[in-house]
C-alpha cells in the first residue's frame, strides 16, 4: 500500500473510496487553501493506495505530533511507502518554475530550535529512540524517479537537491535565502521534514519530491514578492505532469519487503 500527499487523489478511480478529515476520529482539519482535507483510498495501475489531499502544517497551530499523525495511522494500516511531495521556493539559482527537485536530503530547520515530532516519550511500537536519518530519501525510489521523468521527457525538468523546512508561515527574508542556499539547501517550504522522520522512525521507505513554485528572492534589486496565491497557480499548470510521473512511478515501484 502506498501513500502519497498533495493533488494526487484524482488519479485514484479504482475502487475509490473518499473520507472527509472531520468524518474521522481525532484526525486534524485542514486549514491551508488549496489543501482539500480529504483522504482517498483507491488502486492505482492495480496497487492499493491512499492519498491525503491536504496535510497539516506547524504554522496553523499544530504540535508536530499531531502534524505527522496520519503518518502513524497509515503505518498501522499497512503502508510501506511513502511519497511525499510539495510545494517549495527554488534557492538554487538553476531552477525554473515547473521543476520537480527529488529530495536527495533535508535540513529541518525547526529541529534546531527544538521542535521535533519523536520529542517525548519514545513509542517504541513504531521504532528506535535514537533513528537514524542520513538514509531518510530511499536512494532507489530517487534514482527511479529521476528515470522516470526523464523517460516521460522531462529531461530539464527533473533535479536533484536538498529541501529545507521551515516553521512558516511568512515567507523568508532575502537575507534568509541567501544564508539556505549557502547552508546548502537547494528548495525551501513548511513542510515534508516532520513527516519523513515519523516515516523512517516507523521504517518506512520514503520518496520526496518539490514542485518548484516560485524563485526565491535573493537579490535585493529584484520586484519579485511570493505569495500564496503564485504557489497554488504554479501547482495547478504542473498539475497533469506531476499526475503522470506520480502514476508510472506507482506502477514501476516494488512492494516494499523490508517494512518492520
Ligand atoms: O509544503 P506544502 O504544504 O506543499 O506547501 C507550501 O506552500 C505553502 C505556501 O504557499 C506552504 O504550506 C508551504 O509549505
Ligand atoms: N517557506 C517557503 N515555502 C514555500 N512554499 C512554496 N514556495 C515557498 C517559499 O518560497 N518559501
Amino acid at each position: 500500500m502506498w501513500l502519497w500527499t498533495w493533488s494526487f487523489g484524482e488519479l485514484l478511480k479504482e475502487d475509490q473510496v473518499v473520507f472527509h478529515y472531520s468524518e474521522i476520529p481525532n484526525f486534524p482539519q485542514s486549514t491551508v487553501p488549496g489543501h482539500a482535507g480529504r483522504l482517498i483510498f483507491g488502486n492505482l495501475n492495480g496497487k492499493p493506495c491512499v492519498c491525503m489531499q491536504g496535510r497539516f502544517h506547524f504554522y496553523e497551530g499544530y504540535p508536530l505530533w499531531k502534524v505527522t499523525f496520519p503518518v502513524r495511522v497509515f503505518r498501522l494500516m499497512g503502508v510501506e511507502t511513502l511519497i511525499v511531495t510539495n510545494a517549495a521556493g527554488g534557492l538554487n539559482q538553476d531552477y525554473k518554475i515547473g521543476d520537480i527537485m527529488v529530495i536527495m536530503d533535508h535540513i529541518n530547520m525547526p529541529g534546531f530550535a527544538g521542535q521535533n515530532p519523536l520529542i517525548g516519550p519514545n513509542e517504541e511500537r513504531f521504532g528506535p529512540r535514537f533513528p537514524p536519518m542520513s538514509d531518510a530519501y530511499d536512494k532507489d525510489l530517487r534514482k527511479l524517479a529521476l528515470g522516470v521523468g526523464q523517460e516521460l521527457g522531462y529531461v530539464e525538468k527533473m533535479r536533484e537537491g536538498v529541501y529545507c523546512s521551515l516553521g512558516g508561515p511568512n515567507f523568508e527574508t532575502i537575507a534568509e535565502c541567501r544564508m539556505l542556499n549557502s547552508l546548502g539547501a537547494d528548495a525551501v517550504g513548511m513542510s515534508t521534514a516532520p513527516e519523513v522522520i515519523v516515516a523512517r522512525h516507523c521504517g518506512l521507505r520514503v520518496l520526496g519530491m518539490s514542485l518548484i513554485t516560485n524563485k526565491a528572492t535573493m537579490d535585493y534589486n529584484s520586484e519579485a514578492i511570493a505569495s500564496h496565491e503564485e504557489v497554488l497557480q504554479a501547482g495547478k499548470d504542473s498539475a497533469k505532469f506531476l499526475e503522470k510521473l506520480v502514476s508510472l512511478l506507482v506502477q514501476r515501484i516494488e512492494p516494499n519487503n523490508n517494512v518492520r
